[in-house]
């Protein structure tokens, strides 16, 4: 049996996940911690990954792997390989002036027609023009800008510091894809190039940037354990790597449920957003991605739980337990500041409370909800673009409890499928790696569990509308 491997370095893990080739079978799986913290330091998720290959039983008899991560990590290196600072992680809103400095200078049409994106905090461009105005001297120190998903295939690759890494600090190795390139601020997914005056204009100069690998490339070989080569895959964005592995096609739009929240499509053509609502990322199948990020999801859920003092099943028997609209409480979740709508500087807010409304059932309620609205507002924004929506692909951590699918249905407004459970950013992470192998994309199945008709109730999505209304009009 040829095995392959997939990994999804996120934000607050890492998961590694083992498949047969010919079946798509997962036949092991591993996991391992991150630490907290919007700003980490590399060699936490360098020995996370460590930790998490080892707790799915090691790579002796995998073929292949391919690295998966979060988005955005600002991975400053200097010339001899070591890490500048901490990365900076795509839920770090430090930069939002660098943000408004860097739109100022370019203007957001212009930006957008450059690299698709209009800068928020969570771009890596605006990560380096935060580190030139705020740490000069580290900035004067970075010789290349990598991302997660970037750094640590360079270093399962064998690359590094000369003192931890047999081929030594050879930044020219670094490689990247296309996807996980496109949420720079400095690439062009309409040109697939890289735009060396943006990256200038961000750190203040120019510095090495990774080569980006075809979706069916490869981004080399190593040796990790025993005599055989593993190839390499190029690795993803964790979006698009949950694209490839749910084989998200027309009419998908999937909606992430994890510590952030995404909402997204594949589409044949590039996608611009001048309001930045969107942002018009490429896939890792040679397509586009289109879409929709708040830094709220599940760690919403997560606060309720702690709030209430329940575990997640005893929040999905008291949310459920409520009606529709929660009595009326209505929570605007922006508990870390929010990306999408752009307020960084937003805590979240729950209102409507009378004496009556003001129920543990309503309150639990109330949070789910309002994680959904904002992620509404995004399925409203991608089928506004004339995508042509058939359901949701509902998936991430807080999809697998009962009353997310539920309130989901009723705040779509579009049929719910919930795959079985599973890491499908890894999983996509091992199409690659089979592809990378073979030269062919695996065209595994791909199990759904739950599937929801649509239960729109306007009430709950209106509520929420005049509640963020009345706090930001
Ligand atoms: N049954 C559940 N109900 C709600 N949230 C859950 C449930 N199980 C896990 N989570 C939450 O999902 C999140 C992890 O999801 P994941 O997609 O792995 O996140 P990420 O990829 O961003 O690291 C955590 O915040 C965790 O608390
Ligand atoms: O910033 C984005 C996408 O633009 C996030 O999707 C990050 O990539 C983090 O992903 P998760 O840890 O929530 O999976």
């Amino acid at each position: 049996m040829t095995l392959v491997a997939g990994v999804d370095s996120s934000t607050q893990s890492c998961k590694v996940v083992v498949r047969d080739l010919v079946t798509g079978e997962v036949v092991r799986t591993g996991r391992a911690s991150h630490p907290e913290g919007t700003s980490v330091h590399p060699d936490h998720w360098w020995t996370a990954l460590l930790a998490a290959i080892d707790d799915a039983g090691g790579l002796a008899d995998v073929a292949a792997i391919s690295v998966g991560g979060q988005q955005h990590g600002m991975v400053a290196l200097a010339s001899d390989g070591t890490v500048v600072r901490e990365a900076l992680l795509w839920n770090d809103t430090r930069s939002a002036q660098a943000a408004r400095d860097l739109i100022a200078e370019f203007g957001a049409e212009e930006l957008v027609r450059r690299t698709g994106l209009v800068p928020v905090a969570s771009f890596t461009s605006t990560k380096l023009r935060w580190l030139r105005d705020a740490e000069p001297e580290n900035a004067a120190k970075v010789a290349a800008v990598a991302l997660p998903h970037d750094w640590l295939t360079w270093r399962l690759r064998g690359y590094g510091p000369a003192v931890e890494s047999p081929l030594g600090p050879d930044l020219e190795a670094l490689t990247t894809d296309r996807s996980d390139a496109s949420g720079t601020g400095y690439w062009s997914p309409a040109s697939g190039e890289y735009d060396r005056e943006l990256l200038v204009a961000a750190l203040g100069h120019d510095a090495i940037v990774p080569r980006v690998i075809a979706p069916d490339g490869s981004a080399g070989t190593v040796h990790i354990d025993g005599p055989t080569e593993i190839v390499v895959g190029p690795g993803a964005g964790d979006n698009a790597g949950a694209a490839l592995g749910l084989g998200a096609g027309e009419g998908d739009v999937v909606v992430s449920l994890g510590t952030s929240g995404t909402v997204f499509a594949v589409t044949p053509e590039p996608v611009t957003d001048a309001s930045g609502t969107i942002a018009g990322f490429a896939d890792a199948a040679g397509q586009y991605l289109p879409i929709v990020v708040t830094l709220n999801a599940a760690r919403v859920l997560d606060s309720a739980t702690r709030l209430l003092q329940v575990d997640f099943d005893a929040l999905a028997e008291l949310a459920l337990s409520a009606e529709p609209g929660a009595g009326g409480v209505v929570l605007v979740p922006y508990f870390e500041g929010e990306r999408t709508p752009n307020r960084p500087d937003a805590t979240a807010s729950l209102m409507g409370l009378t004496l009556a409304s003001s129920t543990r059932a309503n309150i639990a309620r109330a949070h789910v909800e309002g994680m959904l609205c904002g992620l509404a507002d995004g399925v409203d924004a991608v089928r506004a673009r004339g995508l042509d929506a058939k359901r949701v692909l509902l998936v991430g951590g807080a999809a697998f409890n009962p009353a997310v699918g539920k309130v989901a249905a009723q705040v779509f407004g579009l049929p719910i499928d919930i795959p079985k459970p599973g890491e499908y950013v890894a999983m996509g992470a091992t199409v690659q790696a089979a592809w990378s192998l073979t030269g062919e994309k695996p065209q595994w199945t791909v199990d759904m569990e739950t599937h929801l008709e649509p239960d729109l109730r306007p009430a709950v999505r209106e509520q929420y509308r005049a509640a963020t209304e009345q706090l930001y009009a």
